[in-house]
């Protein structure tokens, strides 16, 4: 007999200034490999990656790679529609990409939030650590308390080039998404249930009782 098998699909966006490295952290996450020739991405591109959460459980993430341009443009609300979190990207060398954080972070809890009206959950990603490492955050940035204050669940200092810390980083969200969704769950009256769980993305809620 086969293990019960429980199925989540989330959408993930990326998001932050240009050049700080969303799409080389997904490289890298995604397809293992990263180059040094910078492309600027144009409006959006997409990757799936497919996380083995438990032996029952099998979470797939649609990552939404938003180019740090369109933070001056209107397509951003079109963007994050449904998406269940973030990681908003920042580069530890360019002190403006930090400045920027609070400003992505602004746009997104104003055009997006859960169904219960909460923010979706957001971690924050200080990249490019490999390069003079910890340059923004050894210069007394308080990063847990800045992260308390604007409501991003975690932080984590990354880097694409030597592969540090995007595995953790997207374990840290994943977690966060799936305990809002048994609140999400919980918080649904049960005859308004029924129809509701003919949706194949929410199979079961006891993931929350894991980690
Ligand atoms: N040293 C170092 N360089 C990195 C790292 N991540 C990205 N880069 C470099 O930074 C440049 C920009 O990276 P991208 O991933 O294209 O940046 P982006 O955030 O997608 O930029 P836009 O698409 O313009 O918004 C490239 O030259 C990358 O090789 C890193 O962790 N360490
Ligand atoms: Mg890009």
């Amino acid at each position: 007999m086969q293990a019960p098998h429980k199925e989540h699909l989330y959408k993930l966006l990326v998001i932050g200034d240009l050049g700080v490295g969303k799409t080389s952290i997904i490289k890298r996450y995604v397809h293992q490999n990263f180059s040094s020739h910078y492309r600027a991405t144009i409006g959006v591109d997409f990757a799936l990656k497919v996380l083995h959460w438990d032996p029952e459980t099998v979470v797939r993430l649609q990552l939404w790679d938003i180019a740090g341009q369109e933070r001056f443009g209107n397509m951003t609300r079109v963007y994050y529609r449904e998406a269940m979190g973030a990681f908003i990207v920042f580069d530890v060398t360019r002190p403006a990409t930090f400045e920027a954080v609070t400003k992505w972070k602004n746009d997104l809890d104003s055009k997006l939030s859960l169904p219960n009206g909460k923010p979706v959950s957001v971690v924050l990603l200080a990249n490019k650590c490999d390069q003079g490492k910890d340059v923004l955050i050894n210069n007394g940035l308080k990063m847990d308390q800045f992260c308390k204050e604007h409501g991003f669940v975690g932080w984590f200092e990354t880097s694409a080039k030597e592969n540090i810390n995007i595995d953790e980083a997207s374990r840290c969200l994943v977690k966060h998404i799936l305990a809002n969704e048994c609140d999400l769950m919980e918080s649904i009256e049960p005859d308004i249930v029924k129809p509701h769980l003919t949706s194949p993305k929410i199979v079961s809620c006891s993931s929350c009782a894991k980690s």
